[in-house]
């Protein structure tokens, strides 16, 4: 049997409350980890892994963190998604018998780190809790912990429409009950979402203002989300602000695909943010600010009268020029209010901090001047919301001293003037160390010693310092040899001693003072909290519409104007990210109508010639639109859209096992089981990850059904140059094409979209400007003419229905198999049949195709 040593045993009773944690263990300077923490922690952080005696028979595997370095350990175990537990000493060393009492100060997590290398100032950093209501119901919530905001909200649908929601959050971990820990596992794990269980207490352990005015449905999501915060930060957390709740009719909203898709925070390609809509819009001067922006990127609003209020104020910020450059200048000045704030309650702020808040705070005044001296009703509005916290600014200006240190115990944080006893304390000290200066002359004067130092060291104290070519005029009658260097003698004498401990007892006093009056002011600082919130609130709108006034006038953007109605008219609109990126090259603007007697537009077009960036220039136009931006047009005249879905590109879902095709069938199903009539709807090539006829039969039958069932606004684009017919039998449909012109055998693209399909397809030409080769592109060009000359699809009668146009298609896939087909060739039309075309790439395509070249001769 083992007999563990008791510091030992008392480390397995703490560990056993965290089994699933790092558990960081405080021993001296160190924090150590011990068994198989210490082997896994060692190869993770790629630190020595050592052992020692623990009593039993068997060493114990160990390795330790240095605490002042410990951040950067801890930050890469939570950024690998493991839990860390700080475990501290809590009494003296000194004072304790026996084994020092040691606790849990604090569960680190994912989603509760709130300080660290990897937190960016302009990202919010949420932790989420969710729950079934139903089947397919859910609510959620999720909260910033380094800010105090929290959002809830209920989403219908099934538990991987739930993580994808989260996923668009950047959520790294969700708290959940125990049975839906089990339902989410795996979805969690492809995510890289860890989860966390929290059972709810019948009554809860903290305050529940956090819960008001929110529908009891969600309010236990919330309480399950603070529950666990308590439980894991151990402290009181005074900055948590009353959770909203997200009202669906109230905001537009973007599925993930969609906002992948459209590229709004995030470009596909890279995942960075530079070519999303994010980077364009953001000319924001706050981290606060570039949040607020994100966060109404993920939001829009689906309310007229909130959306023209806030296009209200970006025009006048736009028309109010030297305002606006004004207020930018102050807006500099502002420091990250609601993570300071955060750190205030969390009890982590520094001088340093305080200072900051201050500074920040000094602003706000001149920010109303500058919006009061505008003369614009809507700025001055906004000016007498902002609350400039007189009382703690007043506090901050006469207790912190200008340029405070980041550390807390070495003093220099308070103001002269602000405490009698300091004042003293740091007078004594000054006065002893202006005596010591006069000694040093006077010394120097008596002994006639020029170079006489007096000097100071932790371990001796103060001294006096001969150089050893001048010790034979020493006093020695008053000089006590203290200390002998190489090349000098140091001495102290009575007197010296005397002011020392003078000295040293007031700087020790002071210092320990100066701290306890720093943690009352930071705790005084307390109760501004939600009043510096609410300011902090205010103070990222104007910095986000000042930074949609910059962008309109950076970019030509014009003000659209919203109606109850459902017609979308877009004059001249441009993909604005699309333009930024295109250097020297002219961007080609285009209308888009969607109208009460034509809502649905097919579109067709060679590949390249621009019809996805045309679907999504729509999609940003709304998008920015009800954000409260300027649009990308001449004139924008748009509906308020509830919802918007798209099916574009590549969805990248292959990690999750399924087939490209899979995945674009479960996004339009999503897409036409939530749409309404006041949604947008952008398919782009739907059916073509399957067969011809598959595909085809498909795209026709989602377009007939929505548009006679759910006749939302709708773009389809498509390379099905058949599904053009449909225009005489759907009323609401209209053909469009991008245009393109073959100049000497070339395409080129105009990138215009104009009436009517697309009379050619032009795929040969894009293939001759990928620079396929030549003996292919011939073949190629031979096969078509065939087909052309034939008896081609283009001759052929628009097709009523779908069950004529599938014997049509039949009949001419027997017919192209005739044109093709000779005995030797029989074979390649087998391994055409059996290729896996999702799983194929260019190159294979091209070396596939080559190979098919050599069977039939070529
Ligand atoms: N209106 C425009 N003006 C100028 N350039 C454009 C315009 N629209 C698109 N382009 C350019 O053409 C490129 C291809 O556009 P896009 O991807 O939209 O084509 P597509 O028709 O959807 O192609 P495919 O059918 O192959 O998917 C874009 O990357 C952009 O550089």
């Amino acid at each position: 049997m083992n007999t563990y040593t008791p510091m030992i045993q008392q480390y397995l009773q703490v560990k056993s409350e965290y089994t699933d944690a790092f558990l960081f263990f405080r021993l001296g300077d160190f924090y150590e980890l011990f068994f198989d923490d210490a082997i896994n922690a060692s190869q993770i952080l790629e630190i020595t892994l050592t052992s020692r005696d623990g009593g039993s028979k068997e060493r114990i595997p160990m390795c330790g963190v240095p605490h002042h370095a410990a951040q950067n350990y801890i930050e890469t175990l939570i950024q690998k998604g493991h839990r860390v537990a700080i475990c501290e000493q809590t009494e003296d060393p000194k004072q304790s018998k026996g084994v020092v009492k040691r606790e849990v100060v604090r569960l680190i997590t994912p989603g509760t780190i709130i300080e660290g290398k990897n937190m960016d100032g302009k990202s919010n950093h949420f932790i989420a809790s969710a729950e079934e209501l139903d089947e397919n119901r859910y609510a959620y919530a999720y909260l910033d912990l380094s800010t105090g905001e929290g959002t809830s909200a209920i989403l219908t649908g099934t538990e991987k429409n739930l993580i994808q929601e989260l996923q668009t959050l950047s959520i790294r971990e969700l708290v959940v009950p125990e049975q839906l820990f089990v339902l989410l596992s795996d979805l969690a794990e492809v995510h890289s979402i860890l989860l966390s269980i929290e059972e709810t207490q019948l009554e809860s352990l903290v305050d529940e203002s956090f819960a008001e005015q929110i529908p009891a449905e969600v309010s236990g999501v919330c309480r399950r989300l603070v529950n666990y915060l308590h439980r894991t930060q151990k402290r009181s957390l005074e900055h948590i602000q009353a959770f909203k709740f997200q009202e669906r009719e109230e905001l537009l909203t973007i599925d993930f695909h969609s906002k992948r898709n459209l590229e709004l925070v995030q470009s596909i390609r890279g995942g960075d943010q530079k070519g999303s809509l994010y980077w364009l819009l953001d000319e924001t001067m706050t981290a606060m600010g570039g949040r607020k922006l994100k966060q109404w990127l993920h939001q829009p609003l689906a309310n007229r009268m909130k959306i023209e209020e806030r296009l209200l104020i970006v025009t006048e910020m736009l028309e109010a020029y030297f305002t606006r450059a004004d207020l930018r200048e102050s807006l500099k000045e502002v420091y990250d209010l609601e993570r300071l704030i955060g750190r205030i309650s969390f009890g982590t702020a520094s001088g340093r901090d305080l200072s900051q808040l201050r500074q920040s705070l000094l602003q706000i005044p001149l920010i109303k001047n500058h919006l009061i001296e505008s003369g614009k009703p809507a700025l001055i509005k906004t000016a007498n919301q902002l609350d400039e916290c007189g009382e703690l600014l007043s506090l901050l200006k006469t207790a912190i001293a200008d340029h405070p240190p980041l550390s807390v115990k070495e003093g220099d944080i308070i103001r002269d003037g602000f405490h009698e006893r300091l004042d003293e304390l740091r007078y004594a000290k000054k006065n002893g160390k202006d005596w010591i200066a006069a000694l040093e002359l006077k010394e120097r004067e008596r002994t006639g010693i020029k170079g006489l130092k007096i000097g100071y060291n932790r371990i001796f104290g103060y001294f006096i310092e001969i150089t050893k070519s001048n010790i034979h005029l020493a006093d020695l009658t008053r000089y006590e040899r203290k200390q002998t260097l190489a090349n000098a003698e140091r001495y102290i004498t009575d007197e010296l001693k005397e002011k020392e401990s003078l000295i040293l007892t007031a700087e020790e006093e002071s210092l320990a003072l100066e701290y306890s009056l720093f943690v009352d002011i930071r705790e005084q600082v307390k109760q501004y909290i939600p009043q510096v919130q609410k300011l902090a609130a205010k103070v990222s709108e104007l910095d986000v519409y000042s930074s949609f006034a910059e962008v309109s006038d950076q970019y030509r953007l014009t003000k659209p104007t919203f109606h109850d109605g459902l017609e979308l008219k877009i004059v001249n609109g441009r993909h604005p990210v699309v333009e930024k990126m295109m250097n020297k090259q002219h961007y080609v603007p285009n209308d888009c109508a969607l109208t009460s007697k034509e809502n649905m537009l097919l579109i067709t077009g060679p590949n390249m010639s621009g019809k996805s960036t045309y679907m999504r220039q729509v999609a940003i136009t709304v998008i920015m639109g009800q954000m409260g931006c300027y649009v990308p047009a001449e004139q924008a005249q748009l509906p308020v859209t509830d919802q918007i879905f798209t099916r574009i590109g590549a969805a990248d879902d292959l990690a999750a096992g399924q087939s490209t095709f899979m995945v674009e069938m479960l996004e339009s199903t999503y897409a036409i089981t939530h749409a309404t009539e006041r949604s947008l709807l952008l398919f782009d090539e739907i059916g073509r990850g399957t067969s011809t006829y598959d595909g085809m039969a498909l795209a026709q039958a989602m377009m007939e059904y929505i548009h006679n069932e759910i006749r939302a606004n709708t773009l389809f684009s498509t390379h099905y140059h058949e599904l053009t017919h449909l225009e005489t039998q759907l009323d609401k449909l209209r053909n469009v094409h991008v245009s393109a012109v073959e100049q000497s055998g070339k395409v080129v693209f105009l990138h215009k979209v104009k009436n009517g399909p697309a009379d050619k397809s032009y795929g040969i030409h894009v293939a001759e400007l990928a620079q396929l080769p030549e003996p292919i592109l011939a073949r190629a060009r031979d096969i078509l003419q065939e087909l052309e000359t034939g008896k081609g699809l283009e001759d052929k009668e628009p097709q009523s229905s779908l069950n004529e146009q599938l014997t049509f298609f039949q009949e001419t896939k027997q017919q192209v198999e005739k044109t093709v087909r000779e005995p030797q060739q029989e074979d390649v039309l087998t391994t055409i049949r059996e290729l896996d075309i999702s799983g194929t790439t260019p190159m294979k395509a091209l070396q596939f195709l080559y190979e098919l070249q050599q069977k039939i001769g070529k």
